[in-house]
């Protein structure tokens, strides 16, 4: 008999429980991190995250702490689930507890503010490790209907295709079925541009503006991911998978989605204040629109949509005004 995987899944918010209770369906066992001593005390004792998810039964093979050596002690995959901003810090004192050959799993959909890295960059610099032992989970996952194990797909990727298999086998379960990839850069930037164009989408639904919007506003969105992706040199065909469009459709019909719930209230006509003062979860997109857009700059691409959400969210421009901006470009063929 093999011994079980162990995971060490750092954050105990929505994607980090519900990728424990994955990986713990899946057979692993598995430790939760977690900075506050009630919610872990409270994981061991009820088996439930009240924060979360109040009423949703995690399973036996979850075990929670606030040691992050604990939690490191021993860990086949070192899963990361916090906000993406937070993550150079928070990995400068979690790697050194690792062990020498763990694998650094990336659940995070953001680019970093300043540097405009991908996660996994971020993480091959501050954990100086290979990219080999650094993979990415990403997809149409929102984590309230994870918990519920309604069926999803999602994409496990790394450079070295037997670590993307080991992860896919560690986190395969009746509900969750990941399909492997090598196109790390592809699946990053299309978990990160989705957050904006789920924000731009939230808008016009806001606004009150209906399908024919948002399916042009999709559409779009992948052809800004998709010349990013091109330019950075992912393989073109990952955006038209799980972690492009799979995830596009999820986070924009969603009211689930942060991101998605965010940009409605800026349509109502809500503040950014107002609107961060009522989003209790990490919304990427509110961030990683700026980073985004600096990424696309500095590969000389054109993201209007990305800068549009800028414009809204940053800048105080309002909607309406944007709108008519964007719809007012130049004309031009739908393919170039
Ligand atoms: N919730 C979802 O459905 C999904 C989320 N993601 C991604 O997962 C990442 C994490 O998101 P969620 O878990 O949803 O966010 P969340 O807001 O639910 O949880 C974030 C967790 O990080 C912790 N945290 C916040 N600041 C911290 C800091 N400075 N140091 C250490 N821990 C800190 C919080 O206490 C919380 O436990 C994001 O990049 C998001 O895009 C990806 C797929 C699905
Ligand atoms: O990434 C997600 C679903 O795949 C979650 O979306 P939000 O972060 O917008 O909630």
């Amino acid at each position: 008999m093999t011994a079980p995987v162990k995971a060490a899944v750092f954050g105990t918010g929505s994607w980090g429980t519900a990728f424990a209770m994955v990986l713990a369906d899946a057979g692993c066992e598995v430790v939760l991190w977690g900075r506050r001593q009630e919610l872990a005390d409270a994981v061991n004792t009820t088996r439930t995250n009240p924060d979360y998810f109040p009423g949703v039964e995690l399973p036996a093979g979850i075990r929670a702490t606030t040691d992050a050596a604990e939690a490191a002690r021993g860990a086949d995959f070192a899963v990361l689930a916090i906000p993406s901003q937070t993550l150079r810090g928070n990995l400068a004192e979690w790697a050194p507890l690792l062990p020498p050959d763990a694998v650094l799993v990336s659940l995070m959909k953001g680019i970093e503010l300043g540097t405009a890295k991908r996660m996994s960059e971020v993480i091959e610099e501050v954990a100086k490790v290979p990219p080999a032992r650094v993979a990415v989970v990403t997809g149409p996952n929102l984590a309230r209907e994870i918990v519920a194990r309604q069926p999803a797909a999602a994409v496990v990727a790394c450079s070295d295709e037997a670590v993307a298999q080991r992860l896919q086998a560690a986190c395969h379960t009746p509900y969750f079925r990941p399909y492997t990839s090598t196109d790390v850069i592809g699946c990053e930037l299309g978990g990160a541009v989705k957050n904006v164009i789920g924000l731009a989408v939230g808008i016009a639904d806001g606004m009150g503006l209906g399908d024919n919007t948002k399916g042009s506003l999709i559409t779009r969105g992948l052809a800004e991911a998709t010349r990013l992706g091109l330019a950075m040199g992912a393989d073109p065909l990952t955006f038209s998978g799980l972690a492009g469009l799979g995830d596009l459709v999820a986070t924009c019909s969603s009211p689930l989605s942060r991101n998605h719930t965010f940009g409605t209230n800026l349509g109502r006509g809500m503040t950014l204040e107002e609107t961060i003062a009522v989003t209790k979860q990490t919304a990427e997109g509110v961030k990683s629109c700026e980073s985004v857009a600096d990424l696309a700059r500095r590969h000389g691409v054109d993201m209007p949509i990305t800068e549009t959400v800028v414009e809204i969210v940053h800048h105080g421009k309002p909607p309406l005004v944007a709108l008519k901006e964007l719809m007012a470009r130049s004309a031009k063929p739908e393919r170039r």
